[in-house]
């Protein structure tokens, strides 16, 4: 269903430096660094998983899920996601996906949450009947009702981040990227989206690539996990396959394997 081959992207920066002499030369003479945020990183995910994809802050992940979302071209390397290439077919392509950033927000801010529906239903050109009903279980599922008609700025982030999983939703994609989907959210919040992100993954067969530093999202959800420092891919593989090689001994909790696992890999 997904495959990323030898996929590498590095973003030019330019060099800042203090002081006013140098501010001013640098208006006449920019100079640049290549920051490489991934370096030949292939993978692939096939129907119906949940793939944790973990990483210490400036990994990649992000430009991972960006360039499979088809925001981002890669220098190079070949992505292949239901047969479509994410930044070439990209109006055919978003049909079949689905995308949450934690930290942005896909719904219009001034307007109410069942407004900015509407309006996405028209994007995504939506049958009436499927939209319809999708906003009907969405709206049941995570607990809607109440807000569906109050404008996003007024929401608590707990609030607007299952309207904007339901966002991602309401043209039923068959593949799901989240990123970072339960930043900032309180106890409760964090296990209604688990549920939520687990209920249609095993109802709908929804394919699903979570980014989290949340280790618990990653026990209650992830049955493979691709570890990703530095830009270069480190480890793919399930969780208990993960505990048995790395865990030091039993009563080592998987925050703690993980951050011995950065360590001894040198990517924090
Ligand atoms: N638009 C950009 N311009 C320049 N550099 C960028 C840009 N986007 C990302 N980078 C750099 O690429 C690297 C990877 O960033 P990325 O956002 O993918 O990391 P991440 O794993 O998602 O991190 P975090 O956990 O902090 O969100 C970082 O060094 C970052 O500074």
């Amino acid at each position: 269903m997904i495959t990323v081959s030898r996929i590498s992207k590095s973003f030019k920066v330019a060099k800042r430096t203090s002081g006013v002499r140098s501010a001013v030369k640098a208006l006449f003479r920019r100079e640049y660094t290549e920051v490489a945020a991934l370096k030949d990183i292939s993978f692939s995910i096939k129907p119906g998983e949940i793939v944790g994809y973990i990483g210490p802050n400036g990994a990649g992940k992000s430009t991972t899920i960006k360039v499979m979302s088809g925001i981002l071209v890669p220098d190079e390397g070949a992505c292949s996601i239901m047969g479509y290439t994410p930044w070439l077919d990209r109006v055919a392509y978003v049909k079949n996906i689905g995308v949450v950033f934690g930290q942005r927000s896909q719904l219009w801010w001034d307007v109410p949450v069942i407004d900015s529906f509407d309006l996405l239903r028209d994007i995504y050109d939506v049958r009436e009947s499927e939209y319809q009903s999708n906003v009907k279980l969405l709206t049941e599922t995570l607990d809607l009702k109440d807000i569906i008609h109050t404008p996003v700025r007024q929401l608590s982030l707990g609030q607007r981040m299952r309207c904007e999983i339901a966002a991602s939703l309401l043209h039923s994609p068959s593949i799901l990227f989240l990123d970072e989907p339960t930043i900032g959210l309180d106890a409760i919040s964090k296990l209604a989206v688990r549920k939520f992100i687990s209920t249609i993954n095993k109802e709908k067969g929804v394919t699903i690539i979570l980014t989290t530093h949340d280790m618990n999202d990653i026990e209650a959800l992830a049955q493979r996990i691709l570890l990703i420092g530095k830009g270069s891919l480190l480890y793919d593989g399930s969780l208990n396959t993960l505990r048995s090689q790395f865990a030091l001994n039993s009563s080592q909790s998987i925050e703690e394997i993980i951050v011995q696992l950065y360590k001894e890999y040198q990517i924090t």
